[in-house]
């Protein structure tokens, strides 16, 4: 007879798996209820690809992960990845994913102490069985695969971040990487879905995203978003400062929620590019990777637009020259594209590669001048 495993902390302090359920079968957003059912579907189809132990999920405080790691909990109890687990000689039923599956937080010197106290806390509250590695990604994983029989990572990677370029729902790890494969439930969650899941289930996350951070890297990289900035006066204390006197008082930046964003693709604007404010070698989690290599300080996408071009009638100088004329001086070329002269794939080829490029360059064979972005 199955044993069902509960969680005392859930009852204590988490939110409960079936409040959760029940707050987005209730909500009227038809959208987000879809995209939870399509997340789940995900979840669901890797657990039964694969054996529970050979599961993981790399949970990093950060406001993705923290929507990843309820509907992984939902997942199991809502009875669609149900699966039978040895506890001893006797067989239970997991209802209860934070009891047992295995969590990885890449702990970092550079981590904002309120990202990691939010990850400790959680993992408490919830019961994660958290494995803490303190290496870079790339040699912590492979560190770990050495004695634990993982095959498959759930990560809170999303259609906007930079990393998930190529990547679908499932995609094995990239080419340098110790093979596993990379399952992201949340791929196609935009950052308003983020949002409304977290407060429609009414969810703790990290407090630094009620102080106008969007999106958390490391200490030496990220900054509150500006689009959140609001400016507003000190308190003056008149006797202490005569230019207060004068009734001029100094300027207190402060931000708004992370939820007040409008415009999604402002996600990563106080995110500083990794590449212009910190040493190459040093790992997007802020520990070294002696293996990383020096790479330019700049970088462009060039894109040309022309329909003659992909016709084979004339061919892409501009582009090529501008490629030439960058790297002479020092900058990498990211990406190099000819377009179709239609205005909704090259708004979408620009919005891509600004994510990883500090330039993009769209010229055209039928418009000029240059521009940049
Ligand atoms: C569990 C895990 C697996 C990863 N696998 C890969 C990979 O296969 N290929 C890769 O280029 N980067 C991989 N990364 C690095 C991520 O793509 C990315 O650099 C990291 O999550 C930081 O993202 P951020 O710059 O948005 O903070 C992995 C990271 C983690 C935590
Ligand atoms: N230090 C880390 N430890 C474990 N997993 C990590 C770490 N950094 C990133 N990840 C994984 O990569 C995913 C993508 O990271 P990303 O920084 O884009 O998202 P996030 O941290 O959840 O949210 P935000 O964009 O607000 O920072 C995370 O959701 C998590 O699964």
């Amino acid at each position: 007879m199955p044993r069902v495993v509960a969680l005392d902390c859930e009852k204590k302090a988490g939110r409960g798996v079936m409040e959760i359920l029940n707050a987005v079968e209730g909500c009227s957003d038809k959208r987000l209820r879809t995209k939870c059912k399509q997340a789940l579907y995900v979840i669901d189809r890797t657990l039964a690809l694969y054996k529970f132990e050979e599961v993981a999920f790399s949970f990093n405080g950060g406001k993705d992960s923290t929507v990843l790691l309820h509907l992984l909990r939902a997942a199991c109890v809502a009875g669609e990845a149900k699966r039978t687990i040895h506890i001893g000689a006797e067989e239970s039923t997991c209802l209860e994913l934070g009891k047992s599956i295995r969590t990885i937080y890449f702990e970092s010197p550079s981590a904002f102490p309120e990202i990691d106290s939010f990850t400790y806390e959680t993992a408490r509250v919830y019961n994660l069985e958290m494995e803490i590695l303190r290496q870079d990604f790339k040699s912590g994983l492979s560190a770990l695969f050495k004695t634990k029989p993982i095959k498959a990572v759930f990560l809170g990677t999303r259609i906007g971040d930079p990393n998930a370029v190529g990547q679908e729902q499932f995609a094995p790890s990239s080419a340098g990487w110790p093979p596993f494969m990379r399952v992201n439930p949340i791929l196609n969650w935009s950052y308003r879905d983020v949002w409304e899941f977290l407060l429609v289930c009414k969810v703790p996350y990290c407090k630094l995203y009620d102080q106008g951070y969007t999106s958390i890297g490391s200490v030496h990289d990220t900054l509150p978003n500006e689009a959140l900035s609001v400016e507003s006066h000190f308190e003056q204390d008149k006797s202490a400062h005569n230019d207060t006197a004068s009734g001029v008082a100094p300027l207190k930046e402060t931000y708004r929620p992370a939820y007040l964003l409008r415009d999604g693709r402002l996600e990563r604007a106080g995110r500083l590019k990794r590449e212009k404010n910190c040493k190459n070698e040093v790992s997007s989690n802020g520990v070294l990777d002696l293996h990383a290599r020096t790479e330019p300080l700049f970088s462009a996408s060039v894109l040309v637009v022309g329909d003659e071009i992909l016709r084979g009638e004339v061919e892409d100088q501009s582009g090529v020259l501008l490629s030439k004329e960058l790297r002479a001086i020092g900058w990498s070329i990211r990406h190099r594209a000819i377009l179709a002269n239609d205005i909704d794939s090259i708004s979408e080829e620009v919005e891509q590669r600004s994510n990883n490029s500090d330039i993009v360059s769209c010229t055209s064979t039928t418009f000029q001048p240059c521009n940049l972005y």
